[in-house]
């Protein structure tokens, strides 16, 4: 997908790269091994690779590459927008656009990123864009990788407008899992969620874990700040913690909707798993010159280390 090129780098622990269609993609590594990559298009991690180089994010093979288009997978951006509920396209315009690298971000608290490899990137609406949603915003998007390999992403939203906007975001992630019916969610139990298969009726979550056999299209809602994905087959968890983000998408499209999406293979549904820390039922509103920061970080371990470990995580002890 990327080859390395001579472009100018004013920050050489990053590697930037071209894609085929020559989009910018930044290659973040630490001494262990773990790597990460976003591309500019979207500001859309693309790649999360632990130690041993084991691709920890699902792209789909038939993923489409555009200079204008996300990409089937990764983790993507859903900004102002989820759904299609306005005239804007389907879950925003921010993974569609074109990131622009910010050199000389404005500080983050001291302990966000110490000993991290990491890379900010700036969205900021055009001329164009402001015809479509009338908000001076400027969107910064902080990607690190911290030395174990851990993957996390701040969002700073600040409102540069003369009026208060309101907005609602998702981080689509597509985590891979060996097979879908292997798999299971805990730390949404008792949650109540909205179901997108069923007009976003309101429902409450009744199971110990949530298990996958059918499509699965639904927003939990108020979740715990800790939640985990489970893969037996692999022994591996997937540890999602989320600050500033109360919603959580759960999303796998099964067999017959898979078959219906031209960038998705019909079997691929297996093979991955989105679960998107979110801030949709209640959008989020910035008065003139305020900022909004949430954050999601990703870890993933072996099972055997989280039997104990996990349950403290998520309270259940
Ligand atoms: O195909 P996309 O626009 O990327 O949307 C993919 C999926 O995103 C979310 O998870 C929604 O809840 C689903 O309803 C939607 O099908």
């Amino acid at each position: 997908m990327g080859h390395s090129t001579s472009l100018w780098n004013p920050m050489p622990e990053l590697e930037i790269m071209k894609d085929c269609n020559g989009v910018e993609q930044v290659a973040l590594r630490v001494p262990r091994g773990a790597s990460a990559r976003v591309s500019l298009l979207g500001g859309q991690v693309i790649s999360w690779r632990n130690e041993r180089g084991e691709e920890l994010l699902f792209t789909s093979i038939k993923a489409i590459f555009k200079t204008t288009k996300v990409v089937r997978g990764g983790i993507a951006i859903c900004f102002p927008q989820f759904g299609n509920c306005s005239a804007l396209e389907q879950h925003g315009f921010a993974r569609n656009k074109m990131w622009s690298i910010d050199y000389d971000p404005p500080p983050l608290p001291p302990n966000g990123s110490n000993g991290k490899v990491f890379v900010d990137l700036l969205l900021k609406p055009s001329e164009d864009d402001l015809k479509c949603w009338p908000h001076c915003y400027e969107f910064r998007l902080r990607v690190s990788l911290s030395m174990d390999g851990d993957l996390a992403l701040i969002s700073r939203i600040r409102n540069i407008n003369g009026k208060p906007f309101s907005f609602s975001i998702v981080y689509h992630t597509y985590f891979s899992v060996s097979d879908i019916s292997e798999v299971r969610i805990e730390g949404l139990e008792t949650c109540d969620y909205l179901d997108n298969l069923c007009q976003r009726e309101r429902y409450t979550e009744q199971g110990d874990a949530i298990t996958f056999e059918s499509e699965v299209d639904r927003i939990y809602l108020s979740t715990p700040n800790v939640v985990a994905v489970l893969d037996h087959e692999k022994k591996q968890t997937f540890v999602i913690r989320k600050g500033g983000l109360p919603d959580m998408v759960v999303w796998n499209p099964w067999e017959k909707k898979a078959k219906s999406m031209a960038d998705l293979g019909d079997d691929e549904y297996k093979q991955m798993l989105c679960v998107a820390a979110a801030a949709i039922e209640r959008p989020i509103s910035l008065k003139p010159g305020e900022e909004w920061t949430g954050s999601l970080e990703l870890t993933a371990v072996p099972s055997s280390y989280c039997s104990d470990h996990l349950d403290h995580l998520l309270g259940t002890t």
